[in-house]
């Protein structure tokens, strides 16, 4: 007890002030609780994770995709103005194609509506053998009930060639820092309905660059709003008006933008859109960026819409 006693008092200052104001026994009480509740969560996300990777054993072994030549890339119909920019890394090109629809945020038509279409129908394809064989199928990420991880079920590969040849050399112009070596991403669709997910909240993504392509279907409303990038000391501040803006989904259109510019979508008025969201990370980014195990002491980047000249970290 004494040396229990003894902890207690070194951690004092780290424990909420409700609970320093209790005894000694009260104390415990509630750090045993704390670190049962800790057990508890870190079991559950391990459990999750082994069924994860279980479910994905199970897909690679036996889903048969609909559309086998979506697997690779030049099963992948591009438009030609795209594809031929991209093909020699042609600078005046690629900005040609492009439309800045406002600071840092580009569209252009970058899809073909054939492999929109088959795109739609392989996912719903996968969803549809996942009922079937009763596995659950895991979503983009906590903001969606709907839509699929397109890497749970064989495209990893051709999205990482597909974020190489195409996306890599337009970040690498359009976004200097942020923007280059890109190595990694998390691949899915976002799907909305009425009666479904029918919006996404205010956010930044985990990534360095994303690219955002609608590829279906008739709808209305669902635009996507902006509101300047941040860096994460200045994550929650108000945006500036010229910073915010909307922009209208056309399918097949692609919308390029950091991940730190904060963005979410409208709600949907009426019919259904399926996007296919490309976040796109770099590890050397990352590492540049980190400082030990935290952020807090990164002096704002320029990229940063807040950035106001060099400062020092302390
Ligand atoms: O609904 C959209 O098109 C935006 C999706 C998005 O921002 C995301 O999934 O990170
Ligand atoms: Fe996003």
């Amino acid at each position: 007890m004494a040396s229990i006693s003894s902890y207690l008092e070194s951690l004092r200052d780290y424990l909420p002030q409700e609970v320093r104001s209790l005894s000694t026994e009260k104390q415990i009480e509630w750090l045993s609780e704390l670190l049962s509740h800790r057990h508890r969560h870190q079991r559950e996300e391990e459990q999750q994770q082994k069924a994860y990777e279980e479910a994905r054993r199970i897909i690679a072994e036996e889903y048969r995709p609909l559309h086998h030549h979506l697997y690779r890339l030049d099963g992948w119909k591009v438009t030609d103005g795209f594809s031929e920019a991209v093909r020699n890394k042609d600078i005046i090109k690629m900005r040609a194609i492009l439309n800045e629809e406002r600071s840092g945020v580009y569209t252009c038509d970058i899809l073909s509506k054939e492999t929109c279409r088959e795109l739609v129908e392989e996912v719903h394809h996968f969803e549809k053998w996942c009922k079937d064989h009763q596995l659950r199928v895991n979503r983009p990420n906590s903001m969606n009930k709907y839509g699929a991880i397109l890497d749970d079920f064989g495209l990893q590969p051709v999205l990482d060639e597909f974020m190489k040849a195409y996306i890599q050399p337009f970040s690498t112009f359009l976004y200097p820092v942020l923007g280059q070596d890109l190595d990694s991403h998390h691949g899915f669709v976002v799907e909305y309905e009425l009666g479904k997910d029918t919006n996404l909240g205010f956010h930044v993504d985990d990534s360095e660059v994303t690219l955002n392509v609608c590829l279906g279907d008739v709808f209305t409303g669902g635009h996507l709003f902006f509101k300047g990038v941040r860096c994460d000391k200045h994550v929650h501040t108000a945006p500036a008006a010229g910073e915010c803006f909307d922009l209208e989904h056309k399918v097949g259109m692609g919308v390029f933008h950091v991940g730190r510019h904060r963005h979410g979508a409208n709600d949907l008025t009426s019919g259904h859109r399926i996007n296919l969201i490309m976040w796109c990370r770099s590890s050397h980014q990352r590492q540049a960026r980190s400082c030990g195990n935290c952020s807090c002491h990164s002096p704002c980047p320029e990229w940063c819409g807040l950035y106001s000249g060099p400062q020092h970290s302390q």
